[in-house]
């Protein structure tokens, strides 16, 4: 604790890690999932998070954001302590600083797109009815949509538009830092492409911290700094090049499988974009 505190202090806070767990447990009933986890994420890279089914993805965002408070451990996001109870100023304080597009998109059914991406700032309040258009249109064009899809529902988008709307809802209130739970998942492999370019173009316009659980090996290769691998309860990091190295077994048939192969051999995201699904 003194330890963590001392080092935090030393650092100047541009150099201070995004985020940064310490000994981290999560455990439900006497299900273990993560253990003794470490990690720390840099200011304005992209990871990528991957393991095997169950090993505690999600659960590591929701432990990150707050949603799930761990049994053991200690975390900081942005240089704030996330611990159980920490009161209403504090989550106020980080709110807006991060956003979250979870699995499914989790875009409110019965509100327009419009309406969903005004919803954080609704909550958040203090922002004149008006000026929460202005900047929902603002968001809609930035994710690359139509400014027809302000006021469409979910159902009336198709997935990639649905992924795109849930994305500028996550960069509602101009976070720094953006968690993307699976978000190229459901799409066609353009689509997936298309999405990552806009992840990648959007991480270096607004210099954005992004934490990106998937299973799409693709994805891994065009737009990841580094990659965080969970296993044994804890979690492994490093550069595609350093992992392919790692002697690991899980790590090596998931880095030199078949489906890794093919993503190494497909040509760059550059090469690939401009295809496909953009509206
Ligand atoms: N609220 C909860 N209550 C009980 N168990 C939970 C809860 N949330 C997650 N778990 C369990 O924790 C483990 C990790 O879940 P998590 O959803 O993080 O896995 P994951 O790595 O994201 O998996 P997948 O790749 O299949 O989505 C699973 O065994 C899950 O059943």
């Amino acid at each position: 604790m003194a330890a963590l505190t001392e080092d935090i202090a030393a650092m100047a806070p541009e150099d201070a890690p995004a985020i940064r767990l310490r000994g981290v447990r999560n455990q439900f009933g006497a299900q273990v999932v993560h253990d003794g986890l470490d990690l720390d994420v840099r200011r304005g890279e992209v990871l990528g998070v991957v393991g095997g089914s169950g090993t505690g993805k999600s659960v590591l965002l929701r432990t990150i954001i707050g949603l799930q408070i761990p049994a053991a451990g200690e975390i900081e996001l942005l240089g704030e302590k996330i611990e159980a109870g920490r009161g209403e100023m504090a989550t106020r304080k980080l709110q807006g600083r991060f956003g979250m597009m979870f699995q499914d998109g989790a875009l409110f059914s019965s509100l327009t797109v419009a309406q969903n991406i005004m919803a954080p700032m609704r909550e958040k309040g203090g922002i004149p009815k008006a000026l929460m258009h202005e900047l929902a249109l603002l968001k809609i064009n930035l994710v690359g949509l139509p400014p027809n899809a302000a006021d469409k529902f979910p159902s009336q988008l198709s997935g990639g538009m649905r992924k795109r709307a849930s994305l500028a809802r996550a960069l509602a209130l101009d976070p720094q830092v953006v968690f993307l739970d699976e978000p190229t998942a459901g799409l066609d492999p353009i689509g997936a492409s298309n999405f990552d370019m806009l992840i990648r173009d959007l991480q270096r316009s607004l210099n954005l911290t992004v934490v990106m659980v998937t299973h799409d090996l693709d994805s891994l290769v065009a737009i990841c700094d580094r990659i965080a691998v969970l296993l044994d309860k804890k979690v492994t990091v490093g550069t595609m090049a350093e992992l392919v190295a790692n002697p690991h077994p899980w790590i090596q048939e998931y880095f030199h499988g078949p489906r890794a192969r093919a993503a190494f051999e497909t040509p760059g995201l550059e090469d690939r974009h401009g295809e496909g699904d953009v509206p």
